[in-house]
């Protein structure tokens, strides 16, 4: 099993790496790459640590070598918010960087499983998908947009209001990964809420990027949260590939369209990628609503990311 993580230098990369270096499985090999000079050093400094994964460090002319052979690619390459930005304002930068990092993958790994971080995650999925088929080699059981933060947030939000261990808490979310987009099936839960709480935990859940950006002052958004998010995520894929066929993480991936061409499901995961899309089931009156309402916007910025590829 090879992991690439692209991206590997920055604030999620580091943290994420770290995560991986110490839990991935016996025998894995890590490559991490990022343009940023110090990624050699970051791989140096990882492999003190006494785990059976390999570590090695790929500079930004490396692209290609870091991939070969790669699996599972996870991409938390490009910018990050600042206070006073949606995560749409940073399309400019980071579509290029996205669709440039996606077709070093169609040439050098088009087999691998394909997580992205890079914001906006409504449009870089799109622009993925669209690179991917330009090349030929898309496989949309193998492409994923890594909302797990969503979902680590409301199991968080949601043990605290309760009271409870937030491992003993699930929380789907389904939907997209922007504002209202997010949207969290409180009414999943098994726990029950009055109708203020519900609001005010959606929009906490919806708002905890912007709590964080807010909080690190121009210093970036979430990076601890997003690697430990990132890591379940791809843990969970690891665990698929290697032939567990219970596992079940949501993730924004491309359905039948039923409600926007990509869209969050609880997915169950197997050894080529998605398994089966689950159908997220019943929705309550408010969370009927709330989807109503925010298809047309997600509609809008996954259109945007199609576009982009012409
Ligand atoms: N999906 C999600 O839930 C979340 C997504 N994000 C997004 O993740 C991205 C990264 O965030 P941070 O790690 O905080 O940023 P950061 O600035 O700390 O790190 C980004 C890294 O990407 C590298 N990079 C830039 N262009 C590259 C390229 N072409 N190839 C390889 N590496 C490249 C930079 O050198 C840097 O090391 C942002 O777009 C952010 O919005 C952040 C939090 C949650
Ligand atoms: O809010 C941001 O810009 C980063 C992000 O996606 C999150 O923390 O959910």
């Amino acid at each position: 099993m090879k992991v690439a993580v692209l991206g590997a230098a920055g604030g999620i990369g580091q943290a994420l790496s770290l995560l991986l270096k110490t839990q991935l499985p016996a025998g894995t090999d890590l490559a991490l790459y990022d343009v940023a000079p110090v990624v050699p050093g970051v791989a140096v400094d990882l492999s003190h640590i006494p785990t059976a994964v390999s570590v090695k460090g790929y500079g930004k002319d490396d692209l290609a070598s870091a991939l070969v052979g790669s699996d599972i690619v996870l991409i938390p390459a490009g910018v990050p918010r600042k206070p006073g930005m949606d995560r749409s304002d940073l399309f400019n930068i980071n579509a290029g960087i996205v669709a440039n990092l996606i077709e070093a993958i169609a040439d050098n790994c088009p087999k691998a499983c394909i997580g992205i971080i890079t914001n906006p995650v409504n449009t870089t999925v799109a622009i993925a998908k669209r690179v991917l088929e330009k090349k030929g080699v898309y496989d949309k059981n193998k492409l994923f947009g890594v909302t797990t933060l969503d979902v680590i947030r409301a199991e968080t939000f949601v043990a605290e209001i309760h009271g409870k261990n937030p491992a003993e808490v699930t929380v789907p979310v389904i939907g997209g990964h922007s504002g209202t987009t997010i949207l969290p099936l409180l009414s999943q839960t098994g726990l029950s809420f009055t109708d203020e709480q519900i609001e005010a935990l959606t929009k906490r859940i919806q708002n905890a990027g912007t709590e964080v950006v807010e909080a690190k002052a121009g210093g970036g958004s979430a990076t601890l949260s997003m690697g430990q998010a990132a890591a379940r995520f791809c843990l969970s894929l690891v665990k698929a590939l290697q032939g567990d066929d219970s596992v079940v993480e949501c993730t924004y991936v491309e359905t039948d369209g039923a409600d926007a061409l990509f869209f969050a499901h609880p997915v169950r995961l197997g050894p080529n990628g998605i398994a089966e899309i689950l159908p997220y089931g019943e929705l309550s009156a408010y969370e009927q609503s709330a989807k109503a309402a925010m298809l047309d916007g997600l509609k809008g910025d996954i259109q945007t990311g199609l576009d982009f590829v012409s």
